[in-house]
């Protein structure tokens, strides 16, 4: 049984690379996540290599077209193993629903499906040029809404959202966050962001950790010193 908060998410376009970390990891440590670009670059078999090292695996691809299209998508997912995917919120609500269906023959052993709500890397003047004329918190609380009303497992937001997404749609929403800083660290594109520590008390589950981690001069240390600061020891 893994119990970490810790998702370490795998942006590289060089598998050697990312292998080469991932082989100084220890799964008890972590999670792993990869995204579009190492899925369209090394596909399925990455996959497999990722699960053949004992890690649990977060397929961050944020499914979102026409419902056939997207319960297809994530029946795929199942297929794969993997421990958790996701489709984007704003997909719709019976665009998840049909995603939430697909997933119900594979049972304890579907991957838990989450949606994007507003990405970290978004402010509320961001969405003002999307015509979105409410706040980043507003947007995601509303998004979140739905994702419930779905039945999924939870959400991805900011974990500036976090205490008020835990006291509105309850503890077994599960709620993971990027942007994730632990303080000192460069934010990059991120827009809303948190500290590690900061981001458990205010109530995330999981925390997606990339640039901090993979981009440090220590990788590994850095790792240890985010899992030593959580108290996960
Ligand atoms: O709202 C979102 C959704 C997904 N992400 C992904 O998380 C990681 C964050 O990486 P950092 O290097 O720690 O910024 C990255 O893979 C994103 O695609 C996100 O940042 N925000």
């Amino acid at each position: 049984m893994i119990d970490t908060p810790i998702v370490v998410a795998l942006d590289y376009d060089n598998k050697s690379e990312a292998l080469g970390l991932i082989d100084q990891l220890d799964p008890q440590m972590c999670r792993l996540k990869i995204g579009k670009e190492m899925f369209t670059l090394f596909g399925p078999q990455l996959v497999t290599e990722i699960h053949q090292r004992g890690f649990e695996l977060f397929l961050d691809l944020k499914f979102h077209d026409i419902p056939n299209t997207v319960a297809k998508a994530v029946t795929s997912a199942a297929e794969l193993g993997v421990w958790m995917t996701n489709v984007h919120a704003s997909g719709g609500l019976a665009m998840m629903q049909a995603a939430k269906k697909a997933l119900l023959p594979y049972g304890d052993k579907a991957p838990l499906l989450i949606a994007v709500t507003v990405l970290t890397s978004m402010s509320d003047e961001e969405l003002i040029l999307l015509g979105i004329t409410c706040t980043a918190a507003e947007q995601v609380k509303r998004l979140a809404q739905l994702t419930q009303q779905a039945g999924l497992d939870g959400i991805v937001c900011s974990a500036q959202e976090a205490r008020t997404m835990k006291s509105t749609f309850g503890d077994d929403f599960t709620l993971v966050t990027p942007g994730i800083r632990p303080a000192g660290s460069d934010k990059g594109d991120q827009h809303r962001v948190m500290t590690p520590v900061d981001a458990i008390a205010a109530g995330a589950d999981y925390l997606v950790i990339g640039r901090p981690i993979t981009q440090a001069k220590n990788p590994l240390q850095a790792l240890e010193a985010i899992y030593t600061s959580l108290n996960c020891r």
